[in-house]
């Protein structure tokens, strides 16, 4: 009820990002030739594509950290290219590989980042605890961040997302090396919070989840968009499939026999 309500005020309202005809080179070579993209309020946008397609370069983009793109990107109403950094503010951010300071505990880690959001040091750790306890890590908020597991620092990298109640959230693989409970956890969390009206923007390969979460998904191939729906209007276009094979089919992959084959006959050679 809470996410239609959501829903439905996010699509009177202005779109929180908007993206116009975006063209990012790396040498000679256009990474991105032309993406158009506009996402409101309550929406869950799974962004998904090849390996190397361009997905964590148009995130970083709207984060501020690549430049040198053409085409323009507002985000809550703002050209970026104009804005100052307290757009920063509104946005939470899990990149697909951090570099976190390992050193720290997990509550000085989340304080720290908390206040460089411009939280008051006791309400950072206040709510860095709140959110620890909420992932069942309460009893190893005082330890190092290095003796962590691969998904309890995923869920650490989380909380630092989410410590200062962002209205867009940026996910890169945000489900990587979490166990199959944590992920259905994840999943509830992210509606319940597209429910409140943050925007999420969602990058992943693991298609069921996406299948299952996304209120809209956005395929990059190509460096352009190829696909932008939900799940049953992509589904509606491409036959009754599994987002899996639609990926697949809109992405003209068919070799993955001959690819697999290629590389088993590889092993065998001596
Ligand atoms: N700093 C850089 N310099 C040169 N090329 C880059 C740079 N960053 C990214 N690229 C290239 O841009 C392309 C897109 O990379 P990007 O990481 O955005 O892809 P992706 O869709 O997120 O891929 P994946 O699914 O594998 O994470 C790749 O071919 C990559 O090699």
């Amino acid at each position: 009820m809470e996410h239609e309500q959501a829903r439905e005020i996010g699509a009177a309202s202005e779109p929180v990002l908007s993206i116009r005809d975006l063209r990012m080179k790396y040498g000679d070579r256009y990474v991105l030739n032309g993406i158009d993209l506009e996402a409101r309020q309550g929406q869950v946008i799974g962004y998904i594509g090849p390996n190397g397609a361009g997905k964590s370069t148009t995130i970083k983009i709207m984060l501020g950290l690549v430049q040198g793109y053409t085409g323009e990107v507002r985000l809550f109403g703002q050209n970026i290219a104009e804005a100052g950094p307290d757009y920063k503010r509104r946005i939470g951010y899990v990149p697909e590989t951090a570099e976190m300071y390992d050193n720290l505990t997990a509550r000085e880690y989340l304080t720290f980042t908390g206040e460089l959001y411009g939280l008051a040091p006791d309400l950072a750790e206040w709510k860095a605890g709140l959110l620890m306890k909420g992932f069942e890590l309460g009893h190893a908020i005082d330890s190092r961040i290095a003796s962590y597991s691969k998904g309890m620092k995923q869920k650490v990298l989380l909380s630092s997302c989410l410590l200062h109640d962002p209205d867009l959230i940026f996910l890169d693989e945000p489900l990587s090396g979490l166990d199959a409970n944590s992920v259905m956890v994840i999943k509830e969390l992210l509606d319940l919070l597209a429910g409140q009206g943050k925007t999420i923007f969602y990058s992943s390969h693991i298609m069921d989840v996406v299948e299952k979460i996304s209120s809209r998904i956005v395929l990059l191939s190509g460096g352009r968009v190829a696909a932008d729906g939900s799940f049953e209007e992509l589904r509606a276009r491409g036959g009754e499939k599994s987002l899996e094979e639609l990926f697949n089919q809109l992405t003209d992959f068919h070799e993955h026999r001959q690819i697999a084959e290629r590389l088993a006959a590889a092993v065998k050679e001596r």
